[in-house]
């Protein structure tokens, strides 16, 4: 069985569709890399994936749990899920301690003393262990994000979201995220991540799907499981950031 599974995804806002039909299978382990313009659905695709979002069409499961069922307590899903963005949304009066321990406390229950443990854990897996009293202005964007991405470790999620997480920083700090990154695919974790760059998607991910108008198509795909029908708008926007 897929980890995360999109079937038949259809989200709107109001009259605008925002993600056509939209099907993907994600097995265990896997790296998707999305790649696509600015506003072809990317991010909505990650938020509706977390449950952040309601979907109008179509279903979406996690480990077998269905995201969009009434009944479903995304509180649990979003411990099997966890979400990086752009901007790396730190609780600013918080030190780092604080920003990772708060949800290990809070939803999981774990005392302070454990939950310093996982912190101190995670924080050595993105290298910043040193860091564990400062607070979120005391670091530099690169740190923060990999603060964020520890902070979403601390609840040992199954599979990991990335929208855009190197986007905000100046060129020489995405480096040592990525380091991140591909710290975490080597210990098997499965990944969706949102790019703007062909170069990284292509390097990074085990697969590579294109998002263009809310429709996704996956390079290398055997025809029989493309999951949606090559437009000319799609064959276009393929010319435009494969060439
Ligand atoms: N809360 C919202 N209400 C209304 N429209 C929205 C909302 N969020 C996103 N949209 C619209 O949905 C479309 C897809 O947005 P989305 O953020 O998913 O695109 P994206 O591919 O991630 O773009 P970017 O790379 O710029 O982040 C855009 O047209 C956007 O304006």
């Amino acid at each position: 069985m897929a980890l995360v599974e999109l079937n038949h995804v259809t989200k709107r806002y109001g009259a605008l569709t925002v993600l056509d039909d939209v099907s993907l299978s994600v097995q265990k382990g896997e790296i998707i890399a999305v790649i696509g313009r600015s506003g072809s659905g990317k991010s909505t695709m990650l938020r509706c994936i977390n449950g952040l979002e309601r979907i109008q069409g179509g279903d979406i499961t996690v480990d077998g749990v269905r995201v969009n069922d009434p009944a479903t307590n995304l509180r649990n899903l979003r411990q099997q899920v966890g979400i990086v963005f752009q901007s790396f949304n730190l609780f600013p009066h918080l030190s780092v301690a604080g920003n990772i321990t708060l949800a290990p406390r809070v939803v999981k229950g774990k005392d302070p003393g454990m939950a310093r443990e996982v912190a101190l854990d995670v924080l050595r897996r993105v290298g910043l262990e040193d860091k564990i009293d400062a607070f979120p202005d005391e670091l530099s964007g690169g740190q923060q994000q990999r603060v964020a991405i520890a902070r979403s470790l601390a609840m040992d999620p199954q599979v990991m979201l990335f929208d855009e997480v190197t986007s905000a920083l100046d060129p020489e700090l995405t480096g040592e995220v990525i380091k991140v990154l591909e710290a975490m695919a080597n210990k098997g974790m499965t990944m969706i991540l949102v790019t703007h760059e062909i170069g990284f998607a292509r390097r990074f991910g085990s697969r590579v799907v294109f998002m263009h108008q809310g429709r996704i198509w996956e390079e290398g795909a055997a025809a029989a499981t493309l999951a949606s029908p090559r437009t000319p708008e799609l064959e276009t926007f393929l010319n435009a950031v494969l060439h």
